[in-house]
């Protein structure tokens, strides 16, 4: 490695936080990053801005809000990891244009939530909830009102994606009928059957489940408009994003006795630190299953997800690799020859760049042995690799930051 032109693995830092998996630290270490500081837990503002002040690469779940203002207080950072399926926690157009990509993992921690949501499923139809709790104060809730089987009922799954699907296939196993809808056409699964809109589901079924993404259609999906039209004495579960449900919405239809149940993990406000209390209007309510976001919170989830993550951040260290990144666009490169220097230039999407880029090498007389290119949205990612061993002191990098339109500039050696 060329010290003078690019960083020693050692001198990396990487911040993870909101207890993220050991796994992942140890694939950091394996790969020789062994910077790595760990905190067990989200971090309020004032200590989140100082602990990715140094960092190049920073490992969130979804407690932790990265916005501009948190961004722009991490000048190194090169990368961003969510160690879950959603990025809605971070500002991914502010996170691009500052040419950081951000990786996820898509699929780890579906199947809990599908367990999860199944579980739920049976408590709420079972009235579970109330019976528990008046255990809990002495009381002895011996009956079968408003106690039903989970067999021969009818569960809608709105957003069929890979949390949607697992739960189906997990339900019709108990029985259930199940109907879906989503924006996008999907294969059934099994005997399941699709809803050509959402209130016809809605009007259908015996418990509805949410497993759409955050998104400014899923905002405010389920108000009062929607809850009216479910079957009296429907029970609704969101596993998904807090804001779907307009919760004073939902928590007027469970005092009126419209809605007979419902279980919520996800809320419009969440606790964003330790002494940062729970509220909801929903608290106290007997026929209600509260859960503090554990959806994925599994140790096989965890586990993965820290392998993967980490994996993906590592291999963008290393390689300059965006396969995966939500926010960036996607380019898989061979692993780096020992023998080759790689130059990124990660840019605005503007016409031109690439013939200045190439100039950088051509007016230096440096044959460009391999070159990728791709752009998506406002962003464009070139990645030049030349044969020879590069020197430093030929102005490579200060001609590359100067070009138009730049965001960042890495080179590896
Ligand atoms: N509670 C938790 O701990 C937990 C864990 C994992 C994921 N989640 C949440 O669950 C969401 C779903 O996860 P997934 O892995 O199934 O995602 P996914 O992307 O595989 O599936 C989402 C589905 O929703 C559909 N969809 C999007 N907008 C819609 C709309 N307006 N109406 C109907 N359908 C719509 C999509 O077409 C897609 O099929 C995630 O985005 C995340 O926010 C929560
Ligand atoms: O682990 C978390 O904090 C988030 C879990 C879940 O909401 C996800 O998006 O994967």
């Amino acid at each position: 490695m060329n010290s003078k032109l690019s960083l020693e693995k050692d001198k990396i830092k990487i911040v993870l936080l909101e207890g993220i998996h050991e796994n992942a630290v140890k694939m950091f270490k394996e790969a020789g990053y062994s910077n790595v500081d760990h905190y067990p837990a989200a971090l309020d503002a004032d200590e989140l801005k100082s602990a990715v002040s140094e960092a190049h690469f920073l490992g969130i779940r979804s407690r932790t809000k990265l916005t501009e203002g948190v961004i722009d207080a991490a000048p190194k950072l090169t990368s961003i990891g969510c160690f879950c399926i959603g990025t809605n926690q971070v500002d991914l157009t502010a996170a691009a244009m500052r040419g950081i990509p951000v990786f996820n993992a898509p699929y780890s921690n579906t199947r809990s939530v599908a367990e999860l949501v199944l579980g739920q499923i049976i408590m709420l139809m079972r009235g579970i909830p109330q019976r528990d709790k008046a255990a809990h104060a002495g009381g002895w809730l011996k009956n079968a009102k408003g106690s039903f089987e989970a067999r021969g009922k009818t569960l809608g799954i709105i957003g069929y994606g890979h949390i949607g699907t697992q739960l189906s296939v997990l339900a019709e196993s108990l029985g259930m009928n199940v109907i879906y809808y989503d924006v996008i056409n999907k294969l059934a699964m099994g005997n399941a059957s699709s809803c050509s809109s959402m209130d016809e589901l809605l009007a259908k079924a015996d418990v509805v489940s949410l497993h759409v993404p955050a998104t400014d259609q899923t905002k405010n999906m389920i108000t009062a408009t929607e809850i009216a039209k479910m079957k009296p004495g429907a029970h609704l579960i969101n596993a998904a994003r807090g804001n779907v449900i307009v919760i004073d919405d939902l928590a007027a239809a469970l005092e009126r006795g419209h809605l007979a149940g419902a279980a919520l993990d996800v809320f419009p406000v969440e606790p964003s630190g330790k002494d940062d209390p729970f509220e909801s209007p929903l608290r106290g309510m007997p026929n209600v299953i509260l859960t503090p976001h554990i959806g994925g919170s599994t140790q096989e989830a965890q586990e993965n997800i820290g392998i993967e993550v980490a994996d993906k951040l590592i291999t963008y260290s290393d390689n300059g690799s965006t396969l995966g990144a939500v926010n960036f666009p996607e380019v898989a490169l061979p692993v780096k020859d020992r023998m080759h220097t790689r130059f990124m230039h990660i840019h605005r999407n503007v016409p031109g760049v690439l013939s200045k880029i190439n100039d950088v090498f051509a007016t230096r007389g440096i044959n460009i042995s391999g070159q990728y290119l791709r752009s998506e949205g406002g962003v464009g990612y070139v990645v030049v690799e030349v044969d020879e061993e590069i020197k430093p002191g030929l102005g490579i990098r200060k001609e590359l930051e100067a070009i138009d339109g730049t965001l960042r500039v890495r080179f590896l050696f």
